[in-house]
């Protein structure tokens, strides 16, 4: 069952859950958010209580940096052109029903595929299983999501649960080089180009470099030597330029065949200088490098799988946890400082809350209900266990916020989470209603309804916390002693907690002597002439609203004809 809140206190949940989100890194992990929606069931309570606090302490901060770069990797079923399978007749539709590329029953078709697979001899052998037809499928996800990987043996060691990802991404490093070479495969023209240009700056640097030596000393024997008709001499020099050539031109060759690993074979030995690829000759060298890479990558693919395979299961499973230990992890830091609420039967307390969205809020002790005798907190011996209580007093002293964090707090609890304070004592409940003040809703419409909604509050049973701000603004006092005393009667009567911001305490507490009034209180004016309030409620005692005190701020702060009217209003408060 889970605790029903009306809409208002349905918008603090949502805003708890947002401030929980913003602490996420992944987009996936909101998911478990969604578990911990709040419940009035006690055992569910402590079971959720129990999973933060075997898991809280195991998450460290360190794992946001690694959770930040794991990525969803997903094995996706593709058709690959690339290859056919050969099979049996009785085969043919187990194979064909797999998806995953051409079958046939005869090599005829084979023609124009760079693999052929075959269960019957006729190629590459394989078994009917899409491991084996096809294990690029599994393989080049993970060699795309190697970062992930690595992420996921980091946080496993962060959190001493290990990971296969260290023993998958050892297996796939034994794919290096052949990925090194399809990458080449990818940049082929621009390397071709590349050296082509390398080789032609080396040809002409040795052509101008046999130019100089040619116009010194051995340009007066060129002329020596042709006089005499000595042309072999002649040519015989040239010849070793041309060889020289041809040397550069092969070493060119041969570092490319190393790099890609086939016989390549572009540069015309005709043609010397400057020496260009004919792009034919480029297009023939990447099919056949295609062709190649191929058959190499589907081979190592398969072998590696074969090892990495049995590993997968565990791999998913340690992703799923990784938006556990994201979203446990932004429980951890949203929770920094918080509390595990005791169960407690009878009423809600606790000691130094802190209102959520407040900065730096002053902590507030605050009681309904029944207490604990560990409710050590200044006046708490005035609290006799009331179930409706009247919080009156100052003006923006907090009324407001005390109910919210009540709220917070209540929420929290029930979602089974820690909550801002020092120690909480909260009974598990089946509804909580949170109303708040209607500005300026002012006229019988807002009445009305805000009247139909506290009669629905009312109605039924079990066990309800109602928090209701400031009712009495959208009617006449008069009316709204007569109102809310009844209401409150009827409350107390089924045994709700009630808090409820009221100015007409003193009116209230005479039509219901079961209920506490609170207030809290205005100590002065601070040197800035803004109002010093102690945002603590005094426990039974009733907060005089600080009209005076505002009165006081504004004569001492205008000047001229207001300021006299603001001082004869202060001289009335005065004369009381
Ligand atoms: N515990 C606290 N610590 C610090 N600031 C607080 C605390 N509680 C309330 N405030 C601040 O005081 C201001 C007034 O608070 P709030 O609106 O709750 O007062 P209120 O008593 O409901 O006022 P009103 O009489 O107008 O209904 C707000 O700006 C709020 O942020």
């Amino acid at each position: 069952m889970t605790l029903k809140l009306n809409p208002e206190a349905k918008a603090i949940y949502r805003a708890i859950r947002e401030e929980i989100k913003r602490w996420l890194v992944l987009p996936g992990s909101s998911v478990f958010l969604d578990r911990f929606e709040p419940t009035s069931e006690r055992d569910e309570i402590l079971r959720r209580r129990d999973y933060f606090r075997k898991n809280l302490p195991k998450i460290r901060a360190e794992l946001r940096e690694q959770i930040a770069k794991v990525k969803p990797i997903k094995f996706r079923r593709d058709y690959l052109h690339d290859r056919i399978l050969i099979v049996d007749e009785s085969e043919l539709e187990r194979a064909q029903s797999l998806g995953l590329c051409e079958v046939s029953t005869g090599l005829e078709e084979a023609e124009g595929y760079q693999l052929v697979l075959s269960t019957v001899g006729y190629g590459i052998d394989v078994e009917l299983t899409p491991s084996q037809i096809a294990p690029e499928l599994y393989i080049m996800p993970l060699w795309e999501n190697k970062e992930t990987l690595e992420a996921l043996a980091k946080i496993g060691e962060l959190t001493g649960e290990g990971s296969v990802a260290s023993e998958i991404l050892r297996e796939l490093n034994e794919l290096g080089e052949v990925m090194g070479k399809r990458k080449l495969l990818d940049g082929l023209e621009e390397l071709i180009a590349e050296k082509e240009r390398e080789l032609n700056e080396e040809i002409a640097e040795k052509l101008e470099k046999f130019s100089l030596t040619l116009s010194g000393k051995e340009l007066l024997d060129f002329l020596g030597e042709l006089k005499a008709g000595n042309y072999e001499a002649i040519f015989r020099h040239f010849g070793e330029v041309e060889g020289e050539i041809i040397d550069l031109i092969n070493e060119t060759e041969n570092e490319l065949s190393e790099m890609l690993g086939i016989t390549v074979e572009l540069f015309s030995r005709e043609e010397l200088y400057p020496v260009a690829v004919p792009p034919e000759r480029v297009e023939m060298l990447r099919e056949e490098l295609d062709r190649e890479l191929k058959v190499e990558l589907y081979i190592r693919s398969r072998e590696v799988l074969e090892r990495i395979m049995p590993l997968l299961p565990k791999l998913k499973e340690e992703l799923g946890r990784v938006y556990e230990l994201d979203f446990l992890l932004a429980v951890k830091d949203f929770t920094e400082g918080f509390s595990f609420p005791e169960l407690w039967k009878g009423g809600i307390a606790f000691i130094n809350g802190r209102h959520l969205f407040i900065e730096n809020p002053q902590p507030v002790s605050y009681a309904v209900g029944k207490t604990p005798d560990e409710f050590s907190v200044p006046g708490a011996g005035d609290i006799g266990g009331e179930r409706v209580v009247i919080l009156t007093g100052a003006n923006s002293g907090g009324k407001t916020s005390l109910l919210e964090l009540m709220t917070q707090i209540t929420i929290l609890f029930h979602m089974g989470l820690p909550v801002p304070a020092e120690k909480a004592w909260v009974e598990p409940l089946d509804e909580l209603f949170f109303f708040r003040r209607k500005r300026s809703a002012y006229g019988a419409g807002a009445f009305e309804t805000a009247l139909r909604s506290f009669v629905r509050a009312l109605k039924g049973s079990g066990r309800k916390l109602i928090l209701i701000d400031e009712f009495e603004a959208i009617t006449e006092p008069g009316a709204a002693v007569k109102i809310i005393g009844e209401l409150l009667k009827i409350a107390h009567e089924k045994g709700f907690y009630v808090v409820i911001v009221s100015h007409l305490g003193e009116d209230l507490k005479k039509e219901l002597p079961f209920a506490r009034v609170d207030g809290i209180e205005a100590k002065g004016l601070d040197e800035n002439l803004n109002l010093i309030v102690d945002r603590q409620p005094v426990f039974g005692k009733l907060g005089r609203s600080t009209p005076e005190l505002i009165v006081e701020s504004l004569a001492r702060r205008k000047r001229g004809k207001e300021r006299e009217i603001f001082e004869r209003i202060l001289r009335a408060f005065r004369q009381e």
